[in-house]
């Protein structure tokens, strides 16, 4: 059936969703500082979630614990019904999990189609880029990621020479190459100016389409969370304070408080 695309959330109510990531139980001390306190998060095939909070409030460590960075203390991660809660970074990976990063990780004296198979490589497990680079298959599916992602002017570039916001789409291209079921983006759009910043959401959420990736996405902007999310999940101090669809939970006092700072803080 040729069925019109439709936003996640009006395709099935919550409750239906099926699950891709489960986190139970989820602590996590680095000495006194608790930087993950009883996190209970389940999110849906799909879904777009924006992770706010304010510095230090705990977003990191929760995506550096899907991503196999950090280990909780207590707690497990599921990702549909494996349980990554103890697997290295790659072998999360090879399970379809990808990132991208604050500052983007790249090789600055590469172009971008170089970085492209680079990323390509690594996410095939092989020890030669260079044999990546040869097939065409890569080659072409670099190009059509290029493309979606409006990076095919800049294709022999070199990332020196590119500006931040062309870095930020590539970097977020590049993790796209594993085709992700779940993709974490740390702040897409810090160090970009305030003009670019939608046309540059734009971008990446066209890029990403619809269901049924699901992203997870750190993000201080509120106008961009209100805009691209779905739903937002609040960290404050460790805990999750607010976990609804945005205008639900930028409207909680404890969000406006502890996050926005749009009420006073007793
Ligand atoms: N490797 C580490 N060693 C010690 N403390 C850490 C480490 N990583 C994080 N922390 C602490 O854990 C707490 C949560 O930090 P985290 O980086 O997760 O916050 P965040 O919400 O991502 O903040 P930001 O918006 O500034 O990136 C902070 O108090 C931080 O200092």
């Amino acid at each position: 059936m040729n069925a019109v695309m439709k936003p996640f959330t009006e395709l099935t109510p919550p409750a239906e969703r099926d699950i891709l990531l489960r986190a139970s139980g989820i602590e996590k001390r680095f000495g006194a500082v608790v930087a993950a306190s009883g996190i209970e998060v389940a999110v849906g095939v799909g879904e777009r979630v924006s992770l706010i909070g304010s510095n230090g409030a705990g977003k990191t460590t929760f995506v550096n614990m899907i991503t196999g960075y950090l280990k909780p203390d207590t707690g497990s991660i599921l990702l549909g019904d494996r349980d990554i809660t103890r697997l290295a970074p790659r072998q999360i990976t090879q399970l379809g999990v990808a990132r991208s990063f604050q500052i983007p990780q790249l090789f600055q004296e590469l172009s971008v189609l170089e970085n492209m198979l680079v990323a390509t490589a690594c996410r095939e497990n092989r020890l030669s880029f260079w044999q990546t680079a040869r097939r065409d298959d890569a080659v072409d599916r670099a190009d059509a990621l290029l493309a979606r992602f409006n990076l095919t002017e800049h294709r022999e570039r070199r990332v020196a020479e590119l500006p931040g916001g062309v870095r930020k789409l590539l970097d977020i291209a590049m993790a796209m190459t594993g085709e992700p079921r779940l993709l974490l983006l740390d702040e897409p759009t810090s160090g970009v100016s305030a003009e670019e910043k939608f046309p540059m959401m734009e971008i990446i959420m066209t890029a990403l389409g619809q269901a049924p990736m699901t992203v997870l996405f750190v993000e201080h902007d509120m106008d961009i969370v209100e805009r691209y999310a779905d739903r937002v999940i609040a960290f404050y101090s460790g805990r999750i304070i607010a976990d609804d669809t945005p205008a639900a939970a930028l409207a909680t006092d404890d969000v406006r408080r502890y996050v926005t700072g749009t009420l006073r803080q007793e």
